[in-house]
């Protein structure tokens, strides 16, 4: 199942920066697992914004769930998920 995920990062501006910094890092390297894993296929930054769109190839939106609300970066982010269905005209 593909999912279009737009992820918008909202990190308080008086928060630590050093911990902010860790976060970001371990944000990273989860991403980038997904990604070997085919679970993330697509990671585009929105020019301007802190935010990114992303597609994701799963076997649920239980999955998918649970991969976002492992974002180390989750308690921070305002995401919006839209199911994907194949187009008939695509080929
Ligand atoms: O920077 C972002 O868009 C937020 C998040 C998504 C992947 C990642 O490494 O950080």
């Amino acid at each position: 199942m593909l999912f279009h995920v737009e992820m918008q990062v909202n990190i308080p501006h008086d928060f630590p920066a050093e911990k902010a910094d860790a976060i970001k890092a371990a944000e990273k390297a989860y991403a980038q697992d997904l990604q070997r894993q085919g679970k993330w296929v697509h990671l585009w930054r929105i020019a301007g914004r802190y935010a990114n769109v992303s597609i994701f190839d799963v076997e649920s939106v239980d999955e998918l769930h649970t991969l976002l609300s492992s974002l180390p970066l989750f308690p921070f982010m305002d995401i919006k998920v839209t199911p994907l269905a194949r187009h008939p005209s695509a080929i």
